[in-house]
């Protein structure tokens, strides 16, 4: 079986990493590391391997490398399966198959795991399509995301996220969303926040969709309404818990379809990547790809550890 390693050298732990994938593959002929360039190789790359008849792409990086991987992966018709090795900061995907951020046991469960499906999200704003496969967020997720640096990111590490969010809960906003469901039913909330999700994590291990299951063939959208500074303190704190869907002010709905519209326009990132604040509508692709993850992954069972 052939497979290609795409690396993002770029990644969070990309320096102390990259070596040691080299050495795991060198006596690997089926294994080639292919070491991206600049931002938007790695799509390319899958392109390209898809195109030579690759079994196997490996997204090498965080969830940021994985997200262009999956841009390429989505546009061709024999889609390779996807391999994910962790070399990023906050490697939220990862945490949500259960894959290992060590280079070794990561590479292992390319032998040993098992292909299961993982379903994409297909995402519209503004007349263009992207592909996302673990969480969008928008709103005051959005806005942590536009303050959010490189340098941050690099001296906060998966703190960073808590470190943005303090920058902008002075501008706290409160989004006229409307949101139209799959089944054409309407709903009209003052949002701070909307999050639709594959996955169960972002940022680091914030667990913002906590029953997520990117095998379902559905979305979980979950809102949090605006309320008042005190309950939104409450809310923050659940959420680092991972219990806040408990919270009067959140709800969750799980969907195959959702189109969002907010005034003000809610600036929404996918997979970590800001992209714009027009209306957006999301759709998922059941089962789009197929993931080598390990025998016993955490999508098992209902609830992230
Ligand atoms: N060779 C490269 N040089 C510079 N940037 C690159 C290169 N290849 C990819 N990129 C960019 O790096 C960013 C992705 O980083 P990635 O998300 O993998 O790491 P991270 O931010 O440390 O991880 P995480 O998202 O899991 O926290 C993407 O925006 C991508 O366009």
């Amino acid at each position: 079986m052939k497979t290609w390693i795409i690396a993002n050298p770029s990644s969070g732990t990309a320096a102390a990493k990259l070596d040691r994938v080299r050495e795991l593959t060198a006596n690997r002929p089926d294994i080639e590391v292919k070491v991206t360039t600049e931002p938007g190789h790695a799509r390319a790359l899958a392109m390209e391997a898809a195109a030579q008849g690759v079994d196997r792409v490996v997204a090498a990086g965080g969830d940021g490398t994985i997200h262009e991987v999956v841009q390429g992966l989505a546009v061709v018709q024999d889609r390779p399966m996807l391999g994910i090795l962790p070399l990023g900061t906050g490697n939220d995907l990862a945490r949500t198959l259960g894959i290992s951020a060590d280079p070794a046991e990561a590479l292992a469960v390319l032998d040993h795991g098992v292909p299961r499906p993982l379903d994409l999200m297909k995402v519209e704003m503004g007349g263009k399509t992207y592909y996302g496969v673990n969480v969008s967020a928008g709103g005051f997720s959005g806005q942590v995301n536009e303050v959010l640096t490189g340098d941050m990111k690099s001296t906060w590490g998966p703190l960073a996220y808590v470190r943005g969010a303090m920058t902008v809960l002075p501008d706290l906003t409160a989004y006229r969303t409307s949101l139209a469901w799959d089944d054409g039913e309407f709903e009209q909330i003052d949002a701070l926040n909307v999050v639709v999700a594959n996955g169960r994590t972002c940022a680091g291990g914030v667990r913002v969709a906590p029953e997520a299951d990117p095998a379902d063939g559905l979305l979980d959208v979950v809102v949090v309404r605006y309320g008042s500074l005190l309950d939104l303190a409450g809310v923050a704190t659940r959420l680092l818990a991972g219990d806040y869907l408990g919270s009067d002010d959140v709800s969750l709905r799980r969907v195959r379809k959702v189109r969002i519209t907010s005034e003000p326009g809610m600036w929404f990132n996918i997979d970590g990547e800001l992209i714009g604040n027009e209306p957006i509508s999301f759709e998922a692709m059941p089962g789009a790809l197929t993931v080598i993850a390990p025998p016993a992954s955490t999508t098992d069972v209902p609830a992230a550890a």
